[in-house]
């Protein structure tokens, strides 16, 4: 930085240090179990009361118990209870939440408690990183996309204009406390969905991950995850996204495996929406990926097969019908300029492997959505 010798100039650097805690624990609603309230008056001892938001459905399933629990350990006797969709994960739906953080009088570091799926998760992450420009939150994700993604990284973000995620912060929490038998309750559609994320973390980096899924196959589904063999399953999609994310938590680098199945899908998702779920989208996205790399010679014909009948067994989609070529040109030209002006699009060159790529054409990606059509 250079200044004007006869004008006085500053530079200002700084950097903040972030630390927060990532941990299991079974039953979190039960009034014996002190997780909950111990990681929540660790974060803020001055006083156990917070402002609680929690899913509808979460509140249809377990908000019983989750009340019992609030009013035992003195932090709530009133949970700000949000309709969550795609469609309302909006700066409106922000706003809202805002005003109630506002009229229940939470001060700038008394920790705000988000229990719920992802779209949860988001708007209330992003309403704390913008409430009093930037107020703690502590995160109990209820789906299997929160408790393997959404839960556990550093970024918020809201739909805008047709675009995922357009308005956003990197805000981590306090803390998030990962509960896999909140999954026990999902619809099994929710739980495929998030397999889908799992499986991305299986494809870049851990091929035991991908061969214990594939192994499980629907047991996992029809289980909801609460097999003994699916701690791991969780653990090892937890532990390696962290491992993505762990040096790279504002995203100063681009070049992310873990947008691996998220370059056009993002696109496909807001297109097709309400019809297809995050993870579905993640999934079409992933198998074109598949074929596009086996297609380049990156990937064996075999690995390409084994990863789109792991897809299939699991019941995720391949393919879509509102994947067009207007599709595919408009989600490459969002995708690279989303990535700073490359494209940079991981495509596996084995299972648990990928390397980025910069030239994949539209054309690319429409023999691959052919070949996968005619695959099912
Ligand atoms: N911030 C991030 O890093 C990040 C990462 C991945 C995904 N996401 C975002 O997450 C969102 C998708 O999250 P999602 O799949 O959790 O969707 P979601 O939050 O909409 O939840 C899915 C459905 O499950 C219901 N639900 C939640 N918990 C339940 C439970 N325990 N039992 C029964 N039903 C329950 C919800 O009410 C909802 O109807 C997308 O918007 C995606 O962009 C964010
Ligand atoms: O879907 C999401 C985040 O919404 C994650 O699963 C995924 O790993 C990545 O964060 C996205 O690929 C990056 O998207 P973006 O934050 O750059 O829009
Ligand atoms: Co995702």
């Amino acid at each position: 930085m250079t200044h004007d010798p006869v004008l006085p100039g500053w530079s200002i650097s700084a950097g903040a240090a972030v630390r927060y805690d990532i941990v299991f624990a079974d039953d979190v609603f039960d009034t014996v179990n002190g997780s909950l309230a111990a990681l929540s008056v660790a974060a803020y001892p001055a006083t156990t009361r917070r402002f609680v938001v929690v899913d509808a459905n979460v509140d249809r399933l377990h908000g019983a118990r989750l009340r019992a629990y609030l009013d035992h350990h003195g932090i709530s006797d009133d949970p700000f209870v949000l309709e969550t969709s795609e469609e309302t994960k909006t700066l409106d739906t922000v706003v809202r939440v805002a005003d109630a953080l506002d009229a229940h009088g939470v001060d700038r570091r008394q920790p705000v408690l988000a229990i719920g799926g992802g779209v949860l998760l988001d708007v209330v992450g992003l309403t704390a990183s913008l409430y009093r420009r930037g107020t703690p939150y502590l995160r109990v994700p209820t789906t299997v996309v929160g408790l393997v993604d959404a839960g556990v990284g550093a970024k918020t973000g809201v739909n805008h204009g047709g675009h995922k995620n357009l308005f956003g912060a990197y805000h981590p929490p306090v803390a998030a406390l990962l509960d896999r038998r909140l999954l026990a309750t999902l619809d099994r559609r929710h739980v495929v969905n998030g397999l889908a994320e799992i499986l991305k973390i299986a494809l870049i980096r851990d091929r035991d991950l991908f061969e214990l899924i594939a192994a499980r196959g629907g047991a996992l589904v029809d289980e909801r995850l609460q097999g003994d063999d699916d701690l791991e399953v969780l653990t090892r999609a937890v532990g390696g996204m962290l491992d993505e994310l762990r040096d790279n938590l504002w995203e100063k680098r681009l070049a992310r495996l873990v947008d691996y199945g998220h370059s056009i899908s993002p696109a496909l998702e807001m297109k097709a929406l309400p019809a297809l779920l995050h993870g579905e989208a993640v999934a079409v996205d992933m198998a074109l990926s598949t074929v596009v790399a086996a297609r380049r010679g990156l990937l064996e014909p075999r690995d390409r097969d084994r990863v789109l009948d792991v897809l299939r067994a699991v019941g995720l989609p391949l393919t879509h019908e509102a994947l067009d070529s207007d599709l595919l040109r408009a989600g490459l030209a969002a995708t690279t300029r989303h990535r700073g002006g490359r494209q940079r699009m991981p495509l596996p060159t084995g299972i648990g492997s990928a390397r980025f790529c910069d030239d994949v054409t539209e054309g690319e990606l429409a023999v691959a959505a052919k070949e996968l059509g005619d695959y099912r």
